[in-house]
């Protein structure tokens, strides 16, 4: 089984990339706001203090004050019309409370832009509903074709997750999602009798074949960017023969770049820039959001058949 290099769920990104991708968070946030204006433009930000260290970087900090923009940390003890004002509120915190409030202020404060409605980012916090929009799309003629693996979400007595299966016509091995997408505890289980130790609620999905690497795309606002990353390896004929429950670890993460890899071109080909385009575009209109990732693969042996097998909102880079 593969094994990572990969600590926690922060995974390591250096800081010229993340800085980067700060860079181009905040040309969207300079985007999302009204045209020139006189004064200093806020942004208030609610983040984790460890996602406010890797996203907030001083050289973020210092194009930021450059572009006349203002990050302030919006303190949650206190109500947000009683803090700022704010031009933009830029957040990724869970949680029910959080949500209500913020949706509150959104409704209060037309004027200030939320990056991203609360309510839109929960279709990504959870791995049943994550990929639903992917799959209605049909990009006919766009340069490939963009589908997502066959996927089961099981939520009953595991002893009944096998006929589960069989009915819904899933092949092995299948890959075990938690529900939950904050959670990134995977396995991958290779044959009917080991379904049954799995835990739900969980979303089980075909494995695809795709040569070990993957490409994480990064969509802020209306700017695209790729990056390979390894991935799971392809499971041979050989490796069908395996039985039980493998739990992996997070295989696909910043510390993870194939980057500089000396790749197989057929695997380490970018996914055509017109299909990323059109998806990116179509993705954002449907769930309404502006900062999100796509993990994507492309099937082993094919040029232009891709599967979206995860989605993550506001991530690292
Ligand atoms: N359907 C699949 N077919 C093949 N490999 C898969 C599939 N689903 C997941 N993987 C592998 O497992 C890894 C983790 O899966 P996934 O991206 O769904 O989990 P995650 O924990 O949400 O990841 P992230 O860190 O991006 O949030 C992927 O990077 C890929 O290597
Ligand atoms: O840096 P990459 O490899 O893209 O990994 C991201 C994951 O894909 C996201 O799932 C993480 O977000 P969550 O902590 O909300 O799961 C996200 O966490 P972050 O918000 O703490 O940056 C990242 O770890
Ligand atoms: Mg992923
Ligand atoms: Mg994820």
């Amino acid at each position: 089984m593969v094994s990572g290099g990969c600590v926690g769920t922060e995974g390591g990104a250096e800081p010229e990339e993340s800085a980067a991708a700060a860079a181009v968070a905040a040309e969207e946030v300079v985007a999302a706001t009204a045209p020139a204006r006189a004064r200093e433009l806020v942004v208030g930000y609610a983040l984790t203090s460890k996602k406010a260290k890797s996203f907030l970087q001083p050289k973020l900090r210092g194009l930021a004050r450059k572009k006349g923009i203002q990050f302030v940390a919006i303190d949650q003890k206190l109500p947000l019309s009683d803090q700022g004002p704010f031009d933009v509120i830029l957040h990724k915190l869970t949680g029910k409370e959080w949500q209500r409030r913020l949706e509150e202020y959104r409704e209060t404060h037309p004027e200030v832009t939320v990056l991203d409605p609360p309510g839109a980012i929960e279709h990504l916090l959870n791995r049943q509903s994550m990929l639903q929009e992917v799959s209605k799309l049909d990009l006919a003629d766009c340069h490939g074709k963009v589908g997502v693996p066959k996927q089961l979400f099981v939520n009953t007595d595991p002893l009944s997750i096998p006929a589960a299966v069989m009915r819904a016509g899933l092949s092995l091995p299948l890959v075990a999602k938690p529900l939950v997408a904050k959670s990134h505890e995977l396995s991958l289980a290779y044959d009917a009798a080991s379904l049954t130790k799995l835990e739900p609620p969980l979303v089980l999905q075909e494995f695809v074949n795709h040569g070990g690497v993957l490409f994480k795309v990064y969509i802020v606002g209306d700017a695209i960017r790729v990056v390979r990353r390894f991935s799971l390896p392809n499971v041979d004929e050989g490796d069908l023969s395996n039985a039980g429950v493998f739990r992996f670890p997070r295989v696909s993460c910043a510390a993870a770049t194939a980057e500089d890899a000396d790749l197989d071109p057929h695997v380490a080909e970018l996914p055509p820039r017109p299909l990323l385009e059109i998806l990116a575009r179509e993705l954002r209109r449907r769930l309404g959001l502006r900062l999100f990732n796509i993990d994507m693969i492309r099937e082993h042996g094919t040029r232009d058949r891709f599967y979206v097998i995860d989605m993550n909102y506001f991530p690292g880079m």
